[in-house]
């Protein structure tokens, strides 16, 4: 099926993949696993019911009573248990509350500034302090020692600290200097400047200036009132920052704030930019260069995989260069999306089983995506891990050497866009393809003067197989980082502009796929952050549905942020036991199983849900049909379950549902089983297909 002209906005040209993890612990249900959601309505009439929403996340930090599955409209005894399982969540998060006589223990449902002085040193640092904080000692003893002083800071205080908001903002004092300054906030530290560094799914980074001491610094602002903010998410990277501390190749969190408006993560500020625009702007790039830069990558890998951290979204906008008139040294910088696995003595039983979809969340960039990652969109595995990474800089490594990525997607259409940044479908479709096939070629032109060392450290970067490929120590150890590299002079920067497919592309297409990851996590988090009312949630249900161009529509018909409020879609989804569409069956693989080991083969006794056995996890289709009523139509676009009772897997209180990811394919059979298809939607001829994997 090709791109319809009347269907300017084909379904999950950019993907979507949701995945929902769930485990139970004893006081109800938590949800546990990484941020997702899932797209979940009952369809048995031409009236579509919308049913359920369920929203899980894995912060240990929560602070808001964890876990739930919010449903709207519709399916009496399932809103039943639902008002019971939420007041069940508010005695005990109340109960907890009240006895709990410890201050420091006690969840208070808002925390604000972090006293990052006892992590990082002093509040107000000069650039000395920030070298040292940076790291700027020893490689050796900071990649690898043990010469923090995370211990001590440990256990006088977690990192995330929890203290009553009240009213206004108020900062945590740190010092006894400032132990009366209790109603502090960004604004009594810092002033911006108009220097806008960067902006990303979360907010926007701009410089900022010490009132005290002049000192430029780079501030993530996230807005609060927007649909991306996520306290956990802010609470989980500060963390990981913390863990991250004191790494000369990972940029460093020096504070951060909370107020009624936004957070604020004040950073060192990385005044030689992004990589790929670095080097552009140089216009001069060589062999060497290179390997420094990667050898930096690496370092910081190999820092945050020993620590248990995945990384998760490298790829050249996440890797900034500290000195503007020298590319190296780098640093990695956006940790939101990185995912720290806990300590084997601290898992629960079910809490290491429901790990795993967080590494599974297929979340980062198309192009930087290894072919695992690729597996988990189009369901052939969901488990990825964090050589996941180190494919990542594989990419990165191959752009550095040659300026254009080893893995584009072409189609045959004369007006394909794709190298214009626009939507293909059939482009994407064709970049995935070869991601998962892992071919690439060394093409001699850009090739032929790059050293034998360095191909062969990409080859061991870029293999299919992460069992075969190099882990951050391995490639720590290549002879091509042994050594100073030939100075040769590579045609990298050039190409940069020339090859609209290389770098341009792989920002644009990590726009949409981090957009589309945690618009989905984060909106959903947030609004159980805020523990809306039912009747919010029923107005309110679903995340977003993603329309074939990659930008969004919510349920309720409202758009994301600048995206077009345009043609809305539906989604279908068809059990093919019981269907009449057979769509082909992709399981996760054997090496990877899915994250169905969960026991669920008790009922629960008071739900309606009907628990599924692992047998029913599956490849399920789901169907797309377009309403398309015009640029204005702004209809909530129906979800539909088609065929398939079994929606009540997503019922209240029953962590029942595992994952579900939404995956585009299309297959040959996929005329004939469309034209099968009964849609009681206008234009039902509009269908697209993908698939769904779910695990029960
Ligand atoms: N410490 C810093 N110094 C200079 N520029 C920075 C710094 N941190 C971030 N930036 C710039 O801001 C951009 C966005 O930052 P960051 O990736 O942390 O935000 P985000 O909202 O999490 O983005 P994403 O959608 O990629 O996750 C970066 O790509 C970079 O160009």
């Amino acid at each position: 099926m090709s791109s319809s002209p009347e269907l300017p906005h084909t379904l999950f040209r950019s993907t979507c993949v949701v995945v929902v993890t769930i485990h139970e612990e004893r006081n109800g249900y938590s949800a546990v696993g990484s941020g997702g959601a899932a797209f979940h309505h009952l369809h048995t009439s031409a009236a579509p019911i919308r049913v359920a929403s369920s929203e899980f996340y894995n912060d240990e930090e929560a602070t808001s009573p964890r876990g739930g599955i919010e449903i709207g409209a519709g399916g009496g005894k399932m809103m039943a248990n639902l008002i019971r399982h939420r007041q069940r969540e508010r005695d005990a998060y109340e109960d907890e509350a009240l006895s709990s006589s410890d201050e420091s223990t006690r969840p208070m449902p808002r925390y604000v500034g972090r006293d990052t002085d006892h992590v990082f040193g002093e509040f107000e640092m000069d650039d000395e302090d920030v070298v040292m904080r940076s790291g700027k000692r020893d490689e050796e003893k900071n990649v690898y020692g043990e010469e923090t002083d995370d211990d001590d800071i440990d256990e006088e205080e977690p990192v995330a600290e929890l203290l009553p908001l009240g009213g206004g903002t108020r900062r945590v004092p740190r010092t006894p200097r400032r132990k009366n300054s209790s109603k502090c906030g960004f604004f009594d530290y810092y002033k911006l400047t108009d220097e806008h560094l960067g902006s990303g799914a979360y907010g926007s980074v701009t410089t900022c200036k010490s009132i005290k001491s002049g000192q430029e610094f780079a501030v993530k602002i996230v807005d609060k009132q927007g649909e991306t903010h996520s306290r956990k998410r802010i609470l989980r990277e500060v963390n990981i920052f913390k863990t991250c501390k004191g790494h000369p190749n990972i940029v460093q969190l020096l504070d951060w704030f909370e107020d009624d408006t936004n957070f604020y993560l004040v950073m060192e500020k990385m005044r030689g930019g992004p990589l790929l625009q670095h080097i552009l702007q140089r216009g001069y790039f060589t062999e060497e260069e290179a390997r420094r830069v990667t050898k930096d990558i690496a370092s910081a890998l190999k820092y945050m995989h020993d620590r248990g951290i995945a990384h998760r979204d490298v790829k050249p906008e996440n890797v900034l260069c500290t000195d503007p008139n020298h590319v190296s040294p780098v640093k990695l910088c956006d940790l939101d999306l990185a995912s720290q696995r806990q300590p084997q003595h601290e898992r629960h039983p079910l809490s290491q089983v429901a790990s795993e979809p967080d590494l599974a969340s297929p979340v980062g960039s198309a192009e930087f995506m290894a072919p695992e990652v690729v597996d988990a969109y189009v369901g052939d595995a969901l488990k990825y891990d964090k050589k996941c990474d180190t494919w990542s800089l594989g990419v990165i490594l191959y752009i550095m050497l040659a300026g254009y990525a080893p893995f584009q997607g072409v189609c045959d259409d004369q007006e394909c866009g794709w190298s214009d940044g626009k939507p293909c479908e059939d482009c994407q479709q064709d970049l995935f393809h070869r991601i998962q096939d892992g071919y690439y070629e060394f093409p001699e032109e850009e090739w032929g003067m790059i050293s034998e060392e360095a191909k062969d450290l990409v080859s061991n970067l870029l293999k299919r197989d992460p069992v075969d490929r190099f882990n951050a120590d391995q490639i720590l150890s290549h002879r091509w980082l042994q050594q100073s590299a030939a100075p040769t002079i590579l045609q990298t920067p050039s190409n940069l502009i020339y090859r609209k497919d290389s770098a341009r592309d792989v920002q644009q297409m990590s726009e949409h796929f981090n957009l589309m990851n945690r618009l989905a996590d984060t909106r959903l988090s947030a609004r159980f952050d805020n523990k809306m009312t039912m009747s919010e949630c029923g107005s309110d249900l679903g995340t977003a549905t993603i329309h074939g161009d990659g930008s969004f529509l919510t349920m309720s018909g409202e758009p994301f942020g600048t995206f077009p409020r345009k043609k809305s879609v539906g989604i279908a989804i068809e059990k093919p036991r019981n269907g009449e569409f057979t769509p082909p069956i992709s399981r996760a693989s054997p090496t990877t199983p899915p994250p169905s080991m969960l026991d669920l083969s008790q009922d629960l006794d008071d739900s309606p849900v009907k628990r599924r056995s692992a047998d029913d996890s599956g490849t399920y289709s789901l169907f797309s049909p377009a309403s398309s009523n015009g640029e204005d139509d702004t209809r909530s676009p129906p979800i539909i379950f088609i065929g398939m009772p079994e929606i009540q897997l997503f019922g209240a209180g029953a962590p029942v549902l595992n994952s579900v990811q939404m995956t585009p394919r299309r297959t040959t059979e996929d005329e004939e089983s469309l034209s099968s298809f009964e849609c009681e939607q206008e234009n039902a001829n509009l269908i697209h297909r993908v698939e769904t994997q779910v695990n029960v």
